[in-house]
């Protein structure tokens, strides 16, 4: 996605949770001191069907649908979820707030890990990426992208796991684990579950495909604020 049409959501995205963008700026630019450049072509999904694991309560239940697509990508906790399911992925997504060693642990495996920097996480991203196997950081920012650190579009683990499928030629999109009304999160977290939702039917829109975790939902997500 070019920045420009990413640029106004993000906007809308700041303005909604009063980030400060000069914030995910310097993490963007402290990730790309700590990284080399990713070889995208360790990512290439060209014609397969990717599924976009979440970490909602349903996704230990659903694990077999991810087991039956061609390629995993799993946000954040859903990689340790689908493990102890006995599904392995082949990228993980995350902003390392939550299972950083997880993170580690596939970068020694050959896995890519997309590792977000943002204003909130830089102690994080200081502490864990000089950690990781470097050829297998793919190092992403919410802000304009720069040097190796690339924006696919998304804001959550999640949504960012479906933008990415897309950028590397996903020919479908399943989504497992994604449970958008789960009474389990905090009121923060719900909030940007709503973003999760909105950014999903913006992509489905910019793909002409229609996410089968949407069915149901999309007369009810308000994307005023989408360029759609
Ligand atoms: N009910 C749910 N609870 C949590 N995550 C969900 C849920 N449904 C879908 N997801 C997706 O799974 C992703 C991973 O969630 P997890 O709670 O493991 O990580 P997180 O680091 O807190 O995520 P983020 O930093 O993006 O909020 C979320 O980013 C979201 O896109
Ligand atoms: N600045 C900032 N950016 C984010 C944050 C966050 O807490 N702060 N959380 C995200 C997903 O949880 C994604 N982006």
């Amino acid at each position: 996605m070019e920045f420009c049409t990413w640029e106004p959501v993000y906007e809308a995205i700041l303005a909604d949770f009063g980030y400060d963008r000069r914030g995910d700026e310097r993490a963007r630019d402290v990730l790309a001191d700590l990284v080399g450049s990713f070889d995208m072509a360790e990512l290439d999904f060209t014609d397969q069907r990717v599924a976009i694991a979440g970490a909602g309560p349903s996704l230990a239940a659903e694990a077999d649908r991810a087991a039956a697509a061609d390629a995993v990508i799993a946000a954040s906790t859903a990689v340790d979820t689908l493990r102890e399911e006995g599904v392995a992925v082949d990228c993980m997504v995350t902003d390392l707030d939550k299972n950083p060693g997880t993170a580690l642990d596939l970068t020694d495996q050959g896995i890519p890990v997309a590792t977000h920097a943002h204003g909130d996480n830089v102690a994080a991203v200081r502490e864990w990426v000089p950690r990781f196997t470097d050829e297998q950081v793919l190092p992403t920012t919410q802000a304009e992208p720069g040097g190796p650190v690339e924006n696919f579009g998304g804001f959550t683990d999640g949504d960012r796991a479906a933008f990415l499928a897309g950028h590397v030629g996903a020919a479908e999109l399943t989504f497992v684990g994604w449970d958008f009304d789960d009474p389990g999160v905090s009121e923060a977290k719900g909030r940007k579950l709503t973003w999760a939702e909105r950014l999903l039917y913006w992509l489905e829109q910019r793909r002409d495909e229609r996410f089968d975790v949407l069915d149901g939902r999309r007369d009810g997500i308000d994307v005023s604020m989408l360029p759609i």
